[in-house]
């Protein structure tokens, strides 16, 4: 039995001029999550447009569940739910009405529709929002109410594509335990991320995508080690950012590099320590030439 539950090899895919995937090659062990993680317009949504059917690749193949995404398209359909950027759901039904309608497109009778609805009303802790309209829901509920519709019926395979984009702390952090109990389920989950701390939270493997590259994959500790797991940012009296030093976080080593540092400093040097960021990550990894690295 295959144990790959997405597998991709030398994708490519231009528009007109402009190359957005540029050899891209991945896999996906079966119920597991994967983070692809990268900047705006690095060509994430591009490769789950690719992965989900929406569009075909110029070059290489991709299998999902061992059916071709080009050649067994109504195979990968039904092996797959997908989330977009964008909420999909109808602003003027109520919640409950969005996820029966979505029940009822997917060929439930409507004593199933009722009792699959009030499941996922539950799981995605909608339960006392079910009533109301979804156009006054926070950005949070939106979310979870758009997880629930697209998992109506159940997939082997997810895709996710920035589910905590715009979510502030609190909201982010309840999907991110919703996301982890999907994948207890037993469900292989893809997502897209602008966010190290959340690929690093959720992932079993992460694969960093910059300008259609995959430049570097591991797990989280990989990547971590690679960049360091708290940032050391001094900034001048105008609040400007003037260097950033990598730290392990621990008191040994932001102790030890403050000292080495702290006589070269003007006197009125600020420091901030904080998580490595995107920038961090593309930094550290360009910085040590690592194209294509494995930090597996
Ligand atoms: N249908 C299209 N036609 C032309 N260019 C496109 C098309 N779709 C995407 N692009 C371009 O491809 C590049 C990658 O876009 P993509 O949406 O895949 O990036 P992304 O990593 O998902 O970024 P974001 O987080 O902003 O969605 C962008 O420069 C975008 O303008």
């Amino acid at each position: 039995m295959n144990t790959y539950s997405i597998e991709v090899s030398n994708l490519r895919k231009s528009f007109g001029e402009q190359t957005v995937l540029d050899g891209v090659s991945l896999i996906v062990a079966k119920g597991t999550i994967f983070a692809l993680l990268g900047p705006n317009g690095a060509g994430k949504t591009t490769l789950i447009h690719i992965l989900s059917t929406l569009s075909e690749p110029d070059d290489g193949f991709a299998r999902i569940e061992g059916h071709d995404v080009v050649y067994a398209r109504n195979e990968v359909r039904r092996s797959i739910s997908l989330t977009g950027q964008f909420a999909a759901v109808d602003e003027v039904l109520t919640g409950q009405e969005n996820i029966m309608m979505m029940c009822r497109l997917s060929g439930l009778t409507p004593g199933e529709s009722r009792l699959r609805t009030a499941e996922l009303l539950k799981q995605f802790d909608l339960e006392s929002a079910a009533g109301k309209r979804v156009k006054t829901y926070s950005g949070g509920m939106r979310r979870r109410l758009d997880l629930a519709v697209s998992l109506v019926v159940n997939r082997p395979v997810l895709f996710l594509d920035e589910p905590t984009t715009g979510l502030d702390t609190v909201s982010r952090r309840s999907l991110w335990e919703i996301i982890l109990r999907l994948k207890e389920q037993g469900i292989t989950i893809f997502l897209t991320t602008q966010y190290l701390e959340e690929a690093d939270q959720l992932a079993d493997e992460i694969a960093v995508l910059s300008a259609g590259r995959i430049v570097a994959a591991g797990t989280a500790e990989a990547l971590k080690a690679h960049v360091g797991g708290e940032v050391i940012e001094l900034r001048n009296r105008l609040d400007e950012v003037i260097r950033t030093i990598p730290t392990s976080g621990s008191v040994h080593d932001v102790r030890q590099t403050l000292n080495e540092i702290a006589h070269l400093c003007p006197p009125d040097t600020r420091i901030v320590i904080r998580k490595p960021s995107m920038d961090d990550v593309f930094l550290a990894l360009t910085t040590a030439h690592q194209k294509e690295a494995s930090l597996a």
